[in-house]
């Protein structure tokens, strides 16, 4: 099994004023490469730290973490980025387009700075919204800027999707509708995948499910017959 990312011990302590915060307490992960996961925890058990940590945005305050060869704690800040910017695509639960830009140009926003990007229009095509290229954010619903934003985070052709919350603003069906999209990269694209959500029912599209609790992965759950993102209800 061939691991996009590897960490052992991984602690982080936030320091604010004299309250020392422990998001995360020695996890050990491990995240296969061209698997879609789910990361399943209550609330404040580290989910978002650790894909922070992993995605390159912060750094753990202990503990080892690679990305394949790449030793993750030993780049400096420059490298870090760099690492950031050529393998990793963030998707967030708001959408974060530029409201002056049409959908087409959000995208080449990134795909203009990026190595080895694929066309705009493609990556629009992926998630359904060619027909929407030139329509601005306000002008879309909810869903589909979340699909824009999807796009925006494929076009690149990162290795790794990190995704806080993608639906945590969607209905049910419009959510399935941007699982959907995050499934056909994973898919076709074979981009490791990672969907950090509160909604236990998308554990089920998953190939290998982590249970957070207080700041480590107390269970890893793998899934043999994932069903597809269309099945998904909640
Ligand atoms: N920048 C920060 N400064 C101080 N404390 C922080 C910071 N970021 C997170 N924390 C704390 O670290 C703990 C873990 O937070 P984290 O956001 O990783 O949890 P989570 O599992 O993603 O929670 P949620 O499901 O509510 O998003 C929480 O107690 C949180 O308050």
């Amino acid at each position: 099994m061939e691991l996009a990312f590897h960490g052992t011990g991984l602690s982080k302590i936030y320091q604010t004023g004299e309250t020392e915060v422990h998001a995360l307490r020695g996890a050990d992960l491990e995240i296969p490469a061209g698997e879609l996961l789910v990361l399943l925890g209550p609330s404040g058990s580290g989910k978002s730290t650790l894909l922070n940590i992993v995605g390159g945005l912060d750094r753990p305050t202990a503990g080892e973490l690679y990305y394949g060869d790449t030793d993750l704690v030993a780049l400096d800040d420059r490298q870090l980025t760099r690492f950031r910017r050529s393998n990793i695509g963030f998707i967030f639960q708001f959408y974060n387009l530029i409201p002056s830009l049409t959908a087409k140009e959000n995208i080449e926003l990134v795909t203009d700075i990026a190595d080895n990007p694929m066309d705009a229009m493609e990556a629009l095509g992926l998630v359904g919204l060619t027909d929407r290229a030139d329509h601005y954010p306000a002008q879309l619903s909810g869903g589909e800027q979340q699909r824009v934003a999807v796009a925006r985070a494929v076009a690149k052709q990162p290795g790794v999707l990190l995704c806080d919350e993608p639906t945590g603003a969607l209905d049910s069906k419009t959510g399935v509708r941007v699982l959907e999209t995050l499934a056909v990269a994973n898919r076709e694209l074979g981009t490791t995948v990672v969907i950090i959500t509160h909604n236990v029912g998308i554990a089920a599209m998953a190939d290998r499910v982590l249970h957070f609790l207080d700041g480590r992965i107390a269970r890893v759950e793998v899934n043999e017959n994932p069903i597809a993102a269309t099945a998904i209800n909640w």
